[in-house]
């Protein structure tokens, strides 16, 4: 049986004023053991709220495939495991759409990731035009046959699939769109892997996920888990996903 998985993205939101939100959110998952949940926070937030954040995993968003060099800007994955992250989050759809990553470039972050003892969450997902000219299963196949790691396990790696037009839009496929994409997925992962692996990786949803939609998009087949944007940024709106995942555990 799969465990959920509610990881929340902060994205470039959140300053070190914000760090009782990352403490409330720890204890409200310490208080649903049934439920793993995480926090992707930006660099500067990573050490700070590893400090105060107890047993909730604090992860990155992103890190750069070499271990270090010249690359003005970028983080590696030793600097991460220094500040403190267990997880990071590689290939999310606002990088392959702002800074032009490919799903070859997600399959080196994962592993630069993996060598260094961090977990991955790889996300796939298509973009609204895709899904208009009925490209979208086709997509999500092509990224993750790309971007699957070698030695992909459950022991470090969960996929996300966020539909690039669901993000921040309030808007979110329908409960079948949803079950069918994330079955896909499976049946693509047991094709790569072998039926043992595919079926303990988690397979989450991501893309305008709420308190008031959560219980419902959880309890679908396949869908182990959600990863949260806007909704993860206070405790207020973060808390009752946590509690959504717990109540369909
Ligand atoms: O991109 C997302 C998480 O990685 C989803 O963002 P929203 O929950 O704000 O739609």
């Amino acid at each position: 049986m799969r465990r959920k998985l509610v990881a929340g993205n902060w994205k470039m939101h959140g300053l070190r004023a914000q760090l009782p939100e990352v403490e409330a959110i720890a204890s409200a998952a310490a208080a649903n053991p049934s439920v793993d949940a995480a926090l992707c926070l930006p660099f500067t937030l990573i050490h700070p709220a590893a400090q105060v954040a107890g047993s909730l995993p604090i992860g990155a968003q992103d890190l750069h495939e070499a271990d270090k060099g010249a690359h003005t800007g970028c983080i590696s994955a030793p600097m991460l495991v220094e500040e403190g992250a267990t997880l990071t989050i590689v290939g999310h759809s606002e990088r392959r759409g702002d800074q032009h990553e490919t799903s070859h470039d997600a399959y080196m972050k994962a592993a630069a990731a993996h060598r260094h003892g961090l977990k991955v969450i790889l996300c796939c997902g298509e973009l609204e035009a895709e899904r208009a000219a009925g490209r979208a299963e086709r997509i999500v196949q092509s990224q993750i046959e790309k971007s699957l790691p070698d030695d992909a396990d459950p022991s470090w790696l969960t996929i996300a699939y966020e539909p690039r037009w669901a993000i921040g839009t309030g808007k979110t496929p329908t409960a079948d769109e949803i079950a069918s994409m994330h079955a896909i997925i499976r049946a693509k992962l047991r094709m790569m892997i072998g039926d043992d692996k595919a079926d303990g990786i988690q397979i989450l949803y991501g893309g305008s996920v709420t308190g008031a939609n959560a219980a419902q998009i959880l309890a679908l087949d396949n869908v182990d888990g959600a990863l949260v944007g806007g909704a993860s940024l206070t405790a207020e709106k973060f808390v009752p996903i946590i509690e959504a995942a717990a109540s369909v555990s």
